[in-house]
């Protein structure tokens, strides 16, 4: 038989709220209720009769709470098999009481590291007893309901209400699963808070909210994003976002992370890579000079701004089709113009810390590294020509390098007057990414003349200065680190070019 009907429950919660309503039904039902501490003095001033855990296990919370419902008496009554003979008897034999539900909700040993406490306050919120319960329970969902945190109130509420006090082996699993995710998710936090300083080189990650996506990378792959997205964003406008979606606007998150600071600066980006940036001292402007790094690759792209859109800016952008819009705020009006598109999708960024490490997979396990945190400052650049660059070029050059950082290896990008002009991108050697870059901008009728250039990695032969020379570009920044810098130096100052090296190599694969 599955259907079970309920005839015990034990119950142990940290957090009391929205317990109620679950305590009145199950005493309606005519439920046997007992419970620790906390829980049965909650329980008590309800008016509803409850069996201290104490009456059981014939001892009282002992240790400082840290053991009180760790007794044979109590994982005897949630481990026993009801269609086993010998178990049925040992019942019998040790006077266990059977318990059909139990109902846990943990120490929260995550939201106590997140406050700061000190290391004995952290120890102690590591659950123990109800870890073990939860446990318990999820193993013999054949006979009995787990449920594992007060997130699942709601649900287990609607399960015994529609059952009228029976449950189903269904829903007995289905809380099972719900309570193993629970408990790894648990002791996945507390491993990750001793190894701390990664003595042990292991990785776990455990992500609890998920999502299915309407596809991966193309309508034939199955996808999924698992993250709190909505911790990151707040969706105003649009339709579902897709898995490429998700990855551009990654990359348009960490590429204007780069401007957090700086005056209006607007960026577009396809496949993730940006196709048009500029800062201007109004964010129209800036967008208006996005725009037109790249008009054609603009079309369905990724638009992010680091400062509030207003009524200007989203009439310029309504007459653009693009797939995502993100700012950390919109104007009434503007909102109003943007959401004219019904499935134009529109993001708040909310100003919440990224994670400082990467994951992916790789070959058969997943590469980490720390991101590339570091942005190239004025005070890292060594200028190591002749001519050293004007102060209007040093500013570009610092915009060029902050977006080479954020481009596909190989790069090369050119800017001017804090505008890109365009850039080569994921390109097989620098000299194609160079000329692809120099094509481009040409195409879009760029004067090159008085431009910078700034490249990801250095430069193994001087062939790319010597290119960019010839293109009218007379500032350059690198990391150099080549055997042969020198000769991209010599041609420099053979040909009035400035360079700056930053030691520093933006690599992105
Ligand atoms: N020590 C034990 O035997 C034990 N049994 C249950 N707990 C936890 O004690 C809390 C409830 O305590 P109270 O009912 O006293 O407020 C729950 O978060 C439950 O997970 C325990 N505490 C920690 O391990």
């Amino acid at each position: 038989m599955t259907a079970k009907k309920a005839s015990a429950a034990l119950i142990s919660v940290f957090h009391k709220d929205g317990l109620e309503p679950i305590v009145k039904k199950l005493n309606d039902l005519g439920v046997t209720l007992y419970s620790t501490g906390g829980t049965e003095t909650f329980i008590h001033d309800l008016g509803i009769d409850v069996v201290p855990v104490e009456d059981v296990t014939s001892y009282p919370s002992i240790l400082g709470g840290r053991v009180k419902t760790l007794h044979p008496k109590v994982f005897g009554g949630i481990l026993n098999r009801q269609d086993n003979e010998s178990d049925v008897a040992q019942m019998k034999e040790f006077d266990i009481p059977q318990l059909d539900i139990v109902i846990v909700d943990l120490y929260p040993f995550e939201k106590t590291v997140a406050s700061g406490a000190s290391e004995q306050d952290i120890i102690e919120k590591i659950d123990i007893g109800g870890i073990s319960l939860i446990r318990a329970a999820a193993k013999n969902f054949k006979d009995v309901l787990c449920v594992s945190s007060m997130e699942d109130y709601e649900d287990f509420l609607n399960v015994i209400s529609e059952g009228n006090g029976t449950t189903t082996l269904e829903d007995r699993k289905r809380f099972a699963t719900k309570a193993f995710n629970v408990s790894s998710h648990y002791d996945t936090a507390i491993f990750n808070y001793f190894n701390k300083e990664k003595e042990e080189t292991v990785l776990k990650i455990s992500e609890t909210k998920g999502q299915e996506l309407r596809y991966g990378e193309n309508p034939h792959q199955k996808g999924y994003f698992f993250g709190d997205f909505e911790a990151m964003f707040t969706k105003l406008h649009g339709k579902e976002l897709s898995y490429n979606n998700l990855l551009d606007v990654d990359a348009a998150v960490n590429l204007m992370g780069e401007f957090k600071n700086d005056d209006p600066t607007f960026a577009i980006l396809k496949h993730n890579n940006a196709c048009g940036l500029a800062t201007r001292s109004t964010i129209k402007q800036a967008y208006v000079d996005a725009l037109a790094g790249d008009p054609v690759s603009a079309f369905g792209g990724i638009l992010i701004s680091n400062v509030e859109i207003d009524k200007p800016t989203a009439e310029e952008i309504h007459d653009l089709f693009c797939e995502v819009v993100i700012a950390p705020s919109y104007s009434d009006e503007a909102l109003d113009i943007l959401k004219g598109k019904k499935n134009r999708i529109i993001l708040v960024q909310n100003d919440i810390e990224l994670p400082e490490t990467m994951v992916r997979t790789c070959l058969n396990g997943i590469l980490v590294q720390d991101k590339d945190s570091k942005t190239d400052a004025k005070e890292d650049l060594n200028p190591v020509t002749d001519k050293k660059p004007t102060p209007q070029e040093t500013e570009d050059l610092l915009f060029a390098s902050k977006l080479c950082k954020h481009t596909k290896s190989n790069t090369i990008v050119l800017a001017k007057n804090k505008q890109l002009c365009a850039s080569g991108t994921g390109q097989t050697s620098r000299v194609d990414a160079l000329n692809q870059a120099i094509h481009k901008a040409q195409s879009f009728n760029f004067d090159l003349n008085g431009a910078v250039m700034a490249s990801d990695a250095f430069f193994p032969f001087p062939d790319c200065v010597e290119i960019a020379d010839k293109a009218g570009i007379k500032s350059v920044i690198q990391p150099g680190g080549s055997i042969k810098d020198q000769l991209s130096i010599d041609y420099c100052n053979e040909n009035g070019m400035a360079m700056v090296m930053t030691g520093t190599r933006h690599f992105k694969h």
